[in-house]
């Protein structure tokens, strides 16, 4: 039967809660911490979270894409999830962004780089608030989507190209691993980058 509730927020944003346990959540955590995490540069700047790359490094800085350390054992299984979850092809999402939020750190409004396609990504630790904003006329249409611990998201479609999306500074620690997959853009770039 249909039902209304399950029609998702955007379309192409689908996501779902529990997908990994809590003991998954504190050993993904500790992986993440005891990486060689460093600010997110953009421009000259340095941005308060703290991320780290395996598969595929996007450099904000240039703004060139190249090729990195490969995901690490721990990280392949939950890859693999991640896969199953957006109904993709084993091995598709080929990038890991891992990052912090401290308290006070958050993401600005944006859209994911055109050089990827695909992007699934899992919470961890404080709940946050995916929020979407999108121009129409002069105003902004806005959703917010709730990010859970243990959740995960994807995106594609409108909700990946149409709207961008932000999440507010951050009063307790999260930690997020994003996959994503290359576009054709990105594989040309890469092919011309090796
Ligand atoms: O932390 C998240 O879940 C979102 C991160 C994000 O939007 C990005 O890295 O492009
Ligand atoms: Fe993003």
């Amino acid at each position: 039967m249909h039902d209304l509730f399950d029609e998702p927020l955007l379309p192409g944003l689908h996501s779902a809660d529990a997908f990994v346990t809590a003991d998954e959540e504190r050993a993904l955590i500790a992986q993440i911490d005891a990486l060689d995490l460093a600010p997110f540069r953009f421009q000259g700047w340095l941005g308060k979270r703290l991320t780290h790359s395996f598969g595929l490094h996007y450099d904000f800085d240039r703004g060139a894409l190249a090729a990195t350390d490969p995901m690490p054992a721990w990280l392949q299984p939950l890859r693999d999830r991640a896969e199953a979850f957006a109904s993709l092809a084993p091995g598709t999402l080929e990038q890991a962004l891992l990052i912090r939020y401290d308290p006070s750190a958050g993401i600005g409004w944006h859209r994911d780089r055109p050089h990827f396609e695909h992007v699934v990504g899992i919470s961890l630790g404080a709940p946050a608030t995916l929020r979407f904003r999108r121009r129409s006329n002069e105003r902004f249409e806005r959703r917010s989507v709730p990010l859970p611990p243990r959740g995960i998201y994807q995106l594609q479609g409108e909700a990946r190209y149409d709207w961008e999306h932000s999440i507010a500074a951050m009063t307790q620690t999260r930690w997020s691993v994003t996959f994503r997959s290359l576009s054709e853009r990105g594989r040309m770039l890469i092919g011309a980058a090796l």
